[in-house]
């Protein structure tokens, strides 16, 4: 395993749609490249994000399909697979692998509330049916179901095991799995509101919702953890904290403001899929205003 293509910041790819609604090659392209410029080390497509969980398995197909046609040796790419039946993800991990993806990620099973052993047989399923390396991908406040150490422990006796995406709000749960993998294990920090934390608990990167509204926000912060900076880091992470609250304060779900603030950018990937709600028509003016915050942090440090 290549540690180093999996550091640094990895936007969680959004779902790019055209004005009917349909996933879009060409949008797909727009934001692929807009990331690449920004300098992002490497996308995860296909996750909570992307709305995976409103889009049919042709759909999921082709947003990995669109996402790698344009990024493919451009950066790292990270497939979620995680769909309501094994056999479902099964296939989107094969298709994952034909593509030349770098790594394949999936939440546990979703709505029944199963026992452990079958989460295990589900994500070792995933696990062999290629051979890419796995990144587990733990969320319990929209899942369900909580990673405990031991299942990760006995998850990482398989070598494709590469790490887990912690999205669980306690910093400590990063700190635990770094202390349960040890150095040859990634960590990537899930909640965007402590990226800054996740890090300097152990955390190796970053993969976030938000950070594709605000990528130089994430890329300095990340170096300023480099760097030994903490208190120019936890500055910066307050100013996100603010946008981030700004972003969850619309009408409109979170996900509709920052693809307002992207077309805003010159970045159109339409909106979003219900039930997912648009933005309002007051949400106008609290956008203008996200946009004004963004810039003014990025005045403020990455300068
Ligand atoms: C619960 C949740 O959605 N968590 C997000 C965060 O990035 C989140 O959007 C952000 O911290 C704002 O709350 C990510 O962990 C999800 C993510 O990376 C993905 O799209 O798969």
């Amino acid at each position: 395993m290549q540690f180093d293509k999996f550091h640094g910041i990895i936007p969680a790819f959004y779902a790019c749609y055209d004005d009917e609604g349909n996933i879009s090659e060409a949008r797909t392209k727009d934001l692929g490249q807009y990331l690449y410029e920004k300098g992002v080390q490497g996308v995860y497509v296909g996750g909570s994000s992307g709305e995976c969980i409103y889009h049919s398995l042709d759909e999921r197909k082709a947003a990995l399909s669109y996402a790698a046609n344009h990024l493919k040796g451009k950066m790292t790419l990270i497939a979620h697979v995680g769909a309501p039946s094994t056999r479902d993800s099964i296939a989107l991990a094969k298709h994952a692998a034909e593509l030349g993806y770098d790594a394949l990620s999936a939440i546990p099973p979703i709505y029944f509330k199963l026992p452990d052993s079958a989460v295990l047989k589900y994500w070792s399923e995933i696990i062999d049916a290629t051979p890419l390396d796995f990144i587990i991908y733990n969320i319990p406040q929209t899942t369900g179901y909580t990673l405990t150490t031991s299942l990760f422990e006995r998850l990482l006796k398989n070598d494709k095991v590469i790490g887990v995406k912690n999205s669980s709000m306690p910093t400590m749960d990063i700190e635990r799995f770094k202390k349960t993998g040890g150095d040859n294990v990634i960590v990537f920090n899930g909640p965007d509101e402590q990226f800054v934390a996740g890090r300097i608990m152990g955390a190796d990167a970053g993969i976030g919702g938000t950070y594709g509204a605000m990528p130089e926000l994430f890329l300095q912060a990340n170096r300023f953890v480099q760097e030994g900076k903490f208190q120019e880091a936890k500055l910066l992470q307050s100013e996100i904290n603010d946008i981030i609250i700004a972003l969850c304060s619309l009408n409109g779900s979170m996900y509709a403001g920052i693809k307002e603030v992207l077309r805003r950018r010159g970045v159109n990937i339409g909106s979003v899929r219900g039930p997912l709600e648009g933005i309002s028509s007051e949400d106008g003016g609290r956008i203008d205003n996200i946009i004004v915050m963004i810039d003014q942090a990025i005045q403020r440090y990455c300068r």
